[in-house]
């Protein structure tokens, strides 16, 4: 593994140095993403929109690297297919775990998340938290590779019982159909599938702050580059705490759905930890 994790940076340095010029070079990065809404997705018209694209439109501008463009897949391929070199960075929101910290390095989130649920309308089985699911013995859906996975698990809830879907428009379909009777995600995503579908079978609960380790603990979400990447991660984070610092993050971050509170200091080094 150690082998070919060396060919991977060697070929970066052949290719022309350090990314941030080759992609100054070519005026173009490429996003991977995973089709999530509002943190990053093509809208009906196959536009790229959500808050990573935004966010990336601006910080890699003002890198000068004029363009970007999407590469969308699922959400378990974004760390293989980064470290792969299918795309330079993953912009979709993704939270900074420390299993995650070992593959890739992340910039400083741009926010911070608790959890929700689409459940069925009326919320029969009275589901709020994850130990509500336990105990009720509830079905639970949720995203392949999601967050909230180890969340469940942390109440005794098993990865091997649960429905693991590509995105939460399947989900929110699962629960209309039966087929689970709950989908955990962050909270914004729930809210936002239920409220742009119009869902009439489901609704989304109150968020709430999950477990991890016996702690409380926030979901935070942050752009993520190649190991190799420093220079490259360290000027974005310098672009993004100037935005953190003048308010333009939360104007950016705003008409998509998120709120003043969902704004953040922490720092991936304490989130890796
Ligand atoms: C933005 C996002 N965060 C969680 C995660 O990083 O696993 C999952 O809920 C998937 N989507």
């Amino acid at each position: 593994a150690t082998t070919a994790c060396s060919r991977v940076s060697g070929a970066d340095t052949k290719n022309g140095g350090d990314l941030l010029e080759r992609l100054k070079a070519q005026g173009t990065v490429k996003l991977g993403l995973a089709g999530e809404q509002p943190y990053s997705y093509i809208d009906k018209n196959g536009k790229l929109t959500g808050t990573s694209p935004a966010i990336a439109r601006i910080i890699f501008e003002r890198l000068g690297v004029p363009d970007v463009q999407p590469f969308p897949t699922e959400f378990n391929s974004l760390i293989p297919g980064l470290n792969s070199q299918q795309f330079d960075v993953v912009a979709a929101g993704m939270y900074i775990t420390p299993e995650r910290c070992e593959q890739v390095l992340f910039a400083d989130p741009e926010y911070e998340m608790r959890d929700a649920f689409i459940v069925r309308k009326g919320n029969p089985k009275n589901l709020h938290t994850y130990e509500d699911i336990k105990k009720a013995g509830a079905k639970m859906a949720t995203g392949t590779g999601y967050a909230e996975i180890a969340y469940a698990e942390e109440v005794g809830l098993k990865e091997s019982e649960m429905l693991l879907l590509p995105d939460q428009l399947a989900g929110l379909l699962a629960v209309e159909q039966g087929r689970a009777d709950v989908f955990a995600g962050t909270a914004v995503t729930v809210r936002n599938v239920v409220r742009q579908t119009r869902s009439r079978k489901a609704e989304y609960t109150e968020a709430f702050t999950p477990k991890l380790d016996g702690k409380p603990d926030l979901g935070t979400g942050a752009f993520a580059f190649r190991k190799t990447e420093t220079n490259l991660r360290d000027a974005f984070n310098r672009e993004l705490h100037k935005m953190k610092k003048s308010g333009e993050l939360l104007r950016v971050m705003k008409p998509f759905g998120f709120l003043d509170e969902e704004m953040t200091t922490m720092t991936a080094k304490e989130r890796c930890a």
